[in-house]
């Protein structure tokens, strides 16, 4: 076997449940029999997978079907046959779906779908190597990820010269280190050659070199780039893993372009391995480094790789054993499907189906778990503007965003609060859900979002629905009473980075804490706003589409202990993992288990998290401990306050920044002259506004003097001039 199958980390090991079923395997290998698409050509076809495709792929996520990869899966739908929706016996669903391009996609090999990416796949060439990955092992798994072939027990110290790495690292003559590890391999030798030139056996890759030099002797070509090549394999030969960001307490590393990230890119699936390892002594590690040495640059090697900031990453590790974190951030690097959900005010879904199949989209449904749901692998028109989807046949949603609705499960008649709903997909489909009856209020605090809210409302049909504009913290003042509270709380993304990469580096510690303590106001209003004595409901449903503990199941602990009147109930979802019980050594209610988290690496979808609750009658005159704890807490609910305009508000916090109503209202009061004088109508000035008059500490210099800012010099001087 040639050395870069021997050396590489072998890919992040399938998780249980991610292998696709024997079915769906042997119809893609029959069918890449039948055909080999090129790759071009492919492209085109595949516009619906919208995104960027820069980084290296996970290739099997990209084909299998939404909440595919997770657990015992053996309830859901098998993977349809080409041209056939499964049968919902719900709904009856017969029809068989003509899908004439169905399968040119999705017959795609793992390699071609490598080979349609560009960038850093192409340059440091993994596809090869993935899919030699695959094979690697019997069994059918990918090889331990810790599995390497340097042994760094001998390895120098950092200090040490590049000299005495080569020495160390020279295993390409007698490696005993490496013996032990791939004598095995060795009769596979041959069938890798071809694989990666660069990282050819020891005996091999030398002969090859030998026999470079001798023809290029012959024929005195000494062309540069053969050049190079011998010269990066000498590199790669003699490479070997240090910890810089350790070295230099944390620091980011200056990266290069070009070869070094193809390091980092290496050292990052080494340090998984060794990360991994249970060995306490570190004996796959750099020398004299611990664990956590080995994951701080692992975490920065993800930010380098990926491209985010190292605080979200080390953030967002903790959340993973490091192989699984890989996983995760590999996915965040890759569309997820795209999925429309069928608008049941309108149409039935294998209507939908056939409308769209009959211009030449291929699409299945999303699996068994929704009756709504479809997924689109082709279309060769813009799924977001065919006839079908302005006559609001359809919401182009993703699978995630299904989640919440059907754990709200909301019933015929109720009355419905969704506090944070613009654009619409969930209030959408909760509308449909209650099949136009009963009434929803559709709240967003954003008033630009209500006019895309109101927009799809009308689009879809939904004739049950109140459109509002608060902030969702003034509920219930606004109104009250609700069997139903749907709280999609505003929240980092840190699910759908896929989406949004901005959310790599736009986020730090203070978004997150100022995110957690509004998501936290929001759910006890959310509590607060439901009837507790609704006949048929009294549920709330709180979901994000982050991943963060602080923005899930703190939040949900906290309205557990502030709220004992609530309960949290199961989701009555069929997949997803565990919300965490525990997190960096706090405890959480052990009934956070109930709630759900749902991953892109894993499920094939956003990231999500979905809690259910259940509100109960308050107890009369218990000052029970959770209140009392509520005096002590932290995130004590700022106290409200009506402010002029006679709107709900909250006092502001010390450290936040505060408004000065005397100044605000000279400002206000000049602002008004200045439209009055726009329109020819002069008003005297001689009175002196307040803010001059202020005697707001804020507003006074240190030695007493009161502080008139610049702008209000100006104005004070064309008073005067005036
Ligand atoms: C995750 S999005 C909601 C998506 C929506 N549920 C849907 O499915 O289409 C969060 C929304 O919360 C709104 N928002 C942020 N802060 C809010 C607040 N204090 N009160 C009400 N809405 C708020 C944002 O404008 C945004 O539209």
């Amino acid at each position: 076997m040639g050395r870069r199958a021997k050396n590489k980390q072998a890919d992040v090991k399938p998780l249980p449940g991610s292998v696709p079923d024997k079915s769906t395997t042997s119809r893609r290998q029959q069918a890449k029999k039948k055909k080999a698409p090129s790759t071009a050509s492919d492209n085109k076809k595949f516009k619906a997978q919208k995104g960027s495709l820069t980084k290296k792929p996970l290739p099997a996520h990209r084909r299998k079907k939404v909440d595919e990869v997770d657990e015992d899966d053996s309830d859901l739908d098998p993977a349809l046959l080409p041209g056939q929706l499964s049968e919902d016996e719900d709904e009856e669903e017969t029809v068989k779906v003509k899908s004439m391009k169905k399968g040119k996609k999705a017959n795609l090999s793992d390699s071609e779908e490598v080979e349609e990416r560009s960038g850093p796949v192409k340059s440091l060439q993994f596809s090869d190597s993935e899919a030699e990955d695959e094979d690697l092992n019997d069994d059918g798994e990918a090889l331990p990820l810790g599995q390497h072939a340097f042994d760094l027990d001998e390895a120098p110290s950092d200090e040490d010269d590049e000299e005495g790495l080569g020495d160390e690292f020279n295993i390409g003559s007698d490696d005993e280190m490496l013996d032990d590890e791939f004598d095995e391999d060795e009769d596979e030798d041959d069938e890798d050659e071809e694989v990666d030139s660069a990282f050819a056996s020891d005996e091999d890759e030398d002969a090859e070199m030998a026999d470079e030099a001798a023809e290029k002797e012959q024929d005195g070509d000494d062309d540069d780039e053969a050049d190079g090549i011998q010269t990066n394999l000498e590199d790669d030969l003699e490479e070997t893993y240090t910890l810089p960001a350790v070295d230099r307490g944390g620091e980011e590393e200056e990266i290069e372009h070009g070869t070094s990230l193809r390091d980092v890119e290496q050292r990052m699936r080494w340090l998984v391995g060794v990360c991994l390892s249970k060995d306490d002594k570190m004996s796959k590690g750099v020398p004299g480094k611990s664990r956590s040495d080995h994951l701080l640059q692992l975490q920065h090697d993800i930010a380098t790789y990926f491209g985010y900031n190292t605080f979200l990453v080390g953030k967002l590790m903790k959340l993973f054993p490091a192989d699984e974190a890989l996983a995760f951030f590999e996915s965040n690097e890759s569309p997820r499907p795209v999925t429309i959900r069928a608008n049941t005010l309108r149409t039935r879904r294998r209507d939908l189906a056939q409308a769209l199949i009959n211009r030449g989209v291929t699409l299945e449904p999303i699996g068994k778990w929704s009756k709504v749901g479809l997924q689109v692998f082709e279309s060769p028109v813009p799924i977001g503007a065919t006839p079908e989807y302005l006559a609001g046949h359809y919401m182009l949603q993703a699978a995630s965003s299904f989640l919440p609705v059907i754990a709200l499960a909301p019933q015929p008649n109720e009355r419905v609060l969704d506090m944070a709903s613009a654009p619409g997909g969930k209030t959408t489909y909760i509308s449909a859900l209650l099949q136009n009856t009963g009434t929803i209020f559709a709240n967003d605090s954003n008033k630009l979002r209500t006019k895309s809210l109101t927009a799809n409302i009308h689009r879809m049909g939904c004739k049950n629905v109140i459109v509002c504009n608060y902030d969702a913290r003034e509920f219930p003042k606004v109104i009250g009473g609700f069997d139903r509270v749907l709280l999609d709380a505003p929240c980092s993304g840190t699910g759908v980075i896929s989406k949004d990469a901005s959310v790599k580096v736009n986020k730090t510690e203070r978004d997150f804490q100022l995110l957690a303590h509004l998501q936290k106001q929001l759910i006890l209003c959310a509590i607060d706003s439901i009837n507790p004595n609704s006949a048929t409901g009294g549920y709330l449903v709180y979901s994000t589409c982050s991943v963060t503990v602080d923005e899930n199941e703190s939040v949900v602990d906290y309205a557990l202990r502030k709220r004992p009147n609530v309960k949290l109930v199961e989701t009555g979802l069929e997949f997803g993992v565990e919300g965490f019980k525990s997190f960096e050594g706090k405890n959480f209610n052990p009934s956070v288990s109930l709630t759900r988290r749902f991953y892109p690496h894993k499920h094939n979808m956003d990231g999500f998290f979905v809690a259910k609750f259940k509100v109960e009658k308050r107890k009369k005159g218990i000052k029970s401990s959770t209140a009392q704890e509520e005096d002590q807490d932290q995130d004590k609910q700022p106290t409200k306050k009506i402010n002029d305009e006679g709107m709900v508000v909250d006092e502001v916090e010390e450290g936040v920044s505060t408004f000065d109503n005397a100044e605000d209202d000279a400002l206000i009061e000049e602002s008004k002259r200045k439209a009055l004088k726009k329109k020819g109508i002069k008003i005297s000035t001689s009175k002196p506004t307040k803010p001059l008059q202020t005697t707001s500490s804020e507003g006074k210099s240190s030695n007493g003097q009161i502080k008139v800012p610049k702008s209000k010099k100006m104005t004070e001087k064309r008073r005067s001039k005036a």
